[in-house]
């Protein structure tokens, strides 16, 4: 008898513990098996293994339903003979676990073998064991005890050959891999990492074969996709999504306020708030019921005590009560991640280098930025609201236990499951849709701000209907992509929500029948009717934070790879500011490159002593602003090096260097504020008079006085509002107002006409007097006066010297002199024979175009 009662009682343990292993095991693994991204199955052989894997589970579910329904039968036909309540969970729960098998192994075409070959091996183990001790205690006395027996028993030998053809494939698998390993590795062997052999699951596959199908999305730009690409390659270096994942601490710092007292002290407050929730989401319904037993006692008596009770937990878990404080503290927590992601990956932008900027897009950087800000929430979002919904589905489960019995956790365990497995499918479609969505969006922006920028382009074109028609069809693509998202979403949630009426109607019934039977009281109903409201939350949360974590995750993509950009020229570690005394430069051999494959400056010597004027002349796309980008240290050189006062530029910071010079570009542009905002941008803490001095020197106080508003006058974005003219003018102000160390003059005087750029030669003068200048000019008039003359072709330095010196040369100096010459002389009607005209000719000629620029 004792032995019996051992048997019978291992029998109750294992109908609970052997199906919920299995059912562990097989999220687990399966779980793992997507982080540590494991391979599918590839080959002829795959499909032939899924139908036979198929059949065999399907029949191992219909022995299973079998004998639920020998049960049934068996307590009709002879009353009083109900199952005991193991039993029933162990139907239940097995039909879950092995329904979940067939429905994995039905919706994957190329599933991974592993998670449901060891399934196979723990529902195997437990079946033989649940089999021997059913025989044991129960026997096969009469027909309906036999036919379960039997089924019982056919369900342990299917998960036995599941097992062992599975063992098979394996084992096939790896042999098929080694002699392809075999075949394919060369006779010496290059010492490369040989690929993990992963059981189940044969050779590798093409990268973009094997995802094609998770994550492609065929109306990308290629830019995305290529984005997406690098991203793919990145997870699968990395090994797995976790590692993956990792390379999301980038924001933690700015999600963090490691420093921030107040919000630390917010995130304390919110969390206690949490606490005080879980207990509250069961105190509630709890003293409700307690309320509803009293009144059911029907004693007269007014429970005031427990309804006291009941109106200060209502209170406190009301909108108006602990929620506020949770409010309130959420908000300094939501602002500060906001300016720390916001401010730092503005700095980030601002910090890369020019060969970034030079690439960008500027509508697709601010919505790359809007996106990740999406990041906000996510710290708050994984510390205040996952983990608080697992812990209530805990909390949930051992209640529901406790108030009625463990077929109500049966039944949560129901709806739990097909709510999420519903969740994670419909996500996997809206994720798909919402980056189509997102791709529509961006590209929606990208057209309008292109069209907007360009809109002189357009014009000059008259491409205005062209224009409209593109931006209409990015909105007919935009609306789209947004219907295709939102149908996906709303038909998933859809779904989720019938299951959840099912469950709770499921629940009701069992609650009411439990009642009607006199098992519980009613007061129990009454709190499990209440308490299903605070069930189904974290459930609808658990599917909602899948989609809102992964939501986040691909809206940030773009920043975080943005963060993975770094700038091509930075400071190296312990780069000291640079001391500049007397302002010598010397550029020594210097190469340079944009594009490896296309060299642009080779082996470009020189040195412009302190002071002293360097000019670099030369025909177009020879290379002149390319000498003062890499001095400005827009770019590194590839060979040589730049020393100033005997510092090498790469190894001072750039703060320091930039900070030495005074630039005036070849193409100003201006912001949108007014003149004097714009010209004191040189020096922050510059007087009005100042600016208006260095104006005066620019030879454009007068007109700027001349516009209706002054110094007020906003000039439009870039500046547009003012003539090529007035902008260089505008700028000669700003390097005048600075004061630099060194001046770097591009083109300064382009769009100024000979008669005022003699004005402003005076200002040029008391600008670079004393200052190493550069100066790149095509109007050589310009620079007839410089210390030294580089001429630039091809990227090297052909001839150096003073002008007179290079007249001797009678070279490409002269050359150039000579075609300037004969363009200014053509425009006046002369016709001059510059071949025969001789260097004397020429400067005397020069000096007469200038039109008294010197003095
Ligand atoms: N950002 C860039 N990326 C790739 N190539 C570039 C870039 N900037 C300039 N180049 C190329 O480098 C070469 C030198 O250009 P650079 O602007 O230095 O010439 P330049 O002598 O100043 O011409 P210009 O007198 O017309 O201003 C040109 O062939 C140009 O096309």
């Amino acid at each position: 008898m004792a032995r019996v009662t051992s048997e019978l009682l291992s029998l109750q343990t294992l109908h609970y513990v052997g199906p919920v292993c299995v059912l562990l095991y097989f999220s687990l693994a399966k779980t793992a098996a997507t982080c540590f991204l494991h391979r599918p199955s590839k080959g002829t052989t795959v499909a032939t293994r899924r139908y036979v894997a198929l059949a065999l589970l399907t029949a191992v579910c219909t022995t299973l339903v079998g004998q639920a329904v020998s049960r049934l039968i068996q307590s009709i036909a002879q009353p009083g003979t109900w199952a005991p309540q193991d039993e029933v969970v162990y139907f239940l729960i097995s039909i879950l676990a092995y329904g979940s098998l067939v429905l994995g192994v039905a919706e994957n075409t190329q599933p991974i073998w592993h998670p449901y070959l060891g399934s196979f091996f723990v529902g195997g183990a437990f079946e033989v064991a649940i089999t021997t001790l059913e025989a044991l205690v129960h026997g096969a006395q009469n027909d309906f005890e036999f036919t379960r027996l039997a089924l019982q028993s056919v369900r342990t030998v299917l998960l036995v050959v599941l097992c062992l053809l599975g063992s098979w494939y394996a084992l096939q698998d790896r042999l098929d891999h080694s002699n392809h390993l075999d075949e394919a590795e060369p006779l010496i062997s290059n010492g490369g990492p040989t690929p993990a052999k992963s059981y189940g699951a044969v050779p590798e596959q093409d990268d973009d074969e094997a995802t094609s199908d998770i994550d492609s999305d065929s109306d990308e730009p290629n830019e995305t996709r290529e984005l997406r690409k690098k991203q793919r390659k990145r997870v699968e270096e990395k090994g797995s999504w976790i590692a993956y994942l990792k390379e999301f601490k980038v924001f933690l710092p700015m999600l963090w306020p490691s420093r921030d007292r107040i919000v630390q002290a917010c995130l304390a407050a919110i969390g206690a708030v949490l606490v005080a929730e879980r207990f509250l989401n069961v105190l509630v319904p709890r003293y409700l019921g307690f309320i509803t037993d009293d009144l059911n006692e029907g004693n007269g008596v007014f429970p005031a005590h427990t309804v006291a009770l009941w109106m200060l937990f209502s209170y406190l878990n009301s909108s108006a009560g602990l929620s506020v404080v949770k409010s309130l503290a959420e908000l300094p927590v939501q602002q500060f991640a906001y300016k720390s992601i916001g401010a730092t990956s503005f700095a980030h932008i601002m910090g890369l280098s020019m060969d970034f900027h030079n690439e960008k897009n500027s509508g697709e950087l601010i919505r790359a930025c809007d996106q990740g800000q999406n990041l906000q929430g996510l710290l708050e979002f994984a510390l205040f609201q996952i983990a608080p919904m697992f812990i209530d589905l805990l909390i949930a489960f051992v209640y529901v236990y406790l108030l009625f019995d463990v077929y109500m956790s049966c039944i949560l365990g129901f709806v739990g499951i097909a709510y999420i497995w519903v969740g994670a499918k419909t996500t996997g479609w809206s994720v798909r849709r919402r980056r189509r969505f997102n791709t529509a969006w961006r590209n929606e922006s990208k057209v309008q701000n292109e069209a907007i920028n360009n809109w002189q382009t357009v014009s000059h074109f008259n491409r205005g209907a062209y224009e409209c028609d593109r931006y209409s069809k990015s909105i007919d693509e935009f609306n789209k992509a947004e219907m295709g998202y939102f149908i996906s979403y709303f038909i998933g949630g859809g779904v989720q929500s019938l299951i959840m009426v099912i469950g709770r109607l499921a629940a009701s019934f069992w609650a009411i029948y439990k009642v009607s039977r006199g098992e519980v009281k009613v007061g129990n109903f009454i709190t499990l009717i209440t308490y299903w409201r605070s069930i189904e939350s974290p459930l609808m949360q658990v599917s909602w934070s899948i989609r809102r974590v992964t939501q986040m995750l691909t809206d940030s993509e773009r920043l975080l790879q943005l963060f993975q950009t770094e700038p091509s020229v930075k400071d190296i570690p312990d780069a000291a500011d640079i001391v500049i005394k007397s302002g010598e430069v010397v550029f020594e051999d210097v190469d340079f490159a944009y594009d490896v494959r296309k060299s642009t400056l080779k082996s470009v010597t020189f040195t412009a002593k302190p002071g002293q004027t360097v000019a670099l002349v030369g025909e177009t796309g020879g290379g002149k602003s390319t000498i003062l980008k890499l001095l400005y240290r827009y770019y590194d050189v590839s060979a040589g090096s730049i020393r100033i006062d005997g510092q090498d530029i790469r190894e001072v910071t750039l703060d320091s260097l930039r900070d030495s010079f005074g630039m005036v570009p070849q193409d100003p542009a201006l912001f949108n504020i007014s003149i004097m905002e714009n010209v004191r941008y040189a020096r922050l803490d510059a007087t009005d008079e100042e600016v208006k001095d260095a104006c005066r020197a620019a030879a454009i106080h007068d007109k700027i006085e001349g516009f209706p508003d002054g110094y007020k006058s906003t000039v439009g974005e870039r500046g547009v509002k003012l003539s090529g003219g007035e902008l260089q003018r505008v700028s000669i102000a700003r390097a005048i107002l600075r004061q630099p160390k060194i001046v770097l003059l591009d083109e300064a005087t382009s769009m100024i006409d000979a008669e005022t750029e003699a004005v402003i030669q005076q200002a040029f003068r008391r600008l670079t007097s004393d200052r190493t200048t550069f100066i790149i000019a095509h109007r050589l008039s310009t620079i007839q006066h410089a210390d030294l003359i580089l001429v630039i072709q091809d990227g090297k330095v052909i001839e150096r010297g003073t002008h007179d010196e290079l007249f001797q040369m009678d070279g490409k100096y002269v050359a150039l002199w000579s075609r300037q010459l004969s363009k200014d002389v053509k425009t006046v009607g002369t016709t001059l024979h510059v071949d025969q005209a001789d260097p004397a000719q020429l400067n005397m000629g020069s000096e007469s175009t200038r039109g008294g620029a010197d003095e």
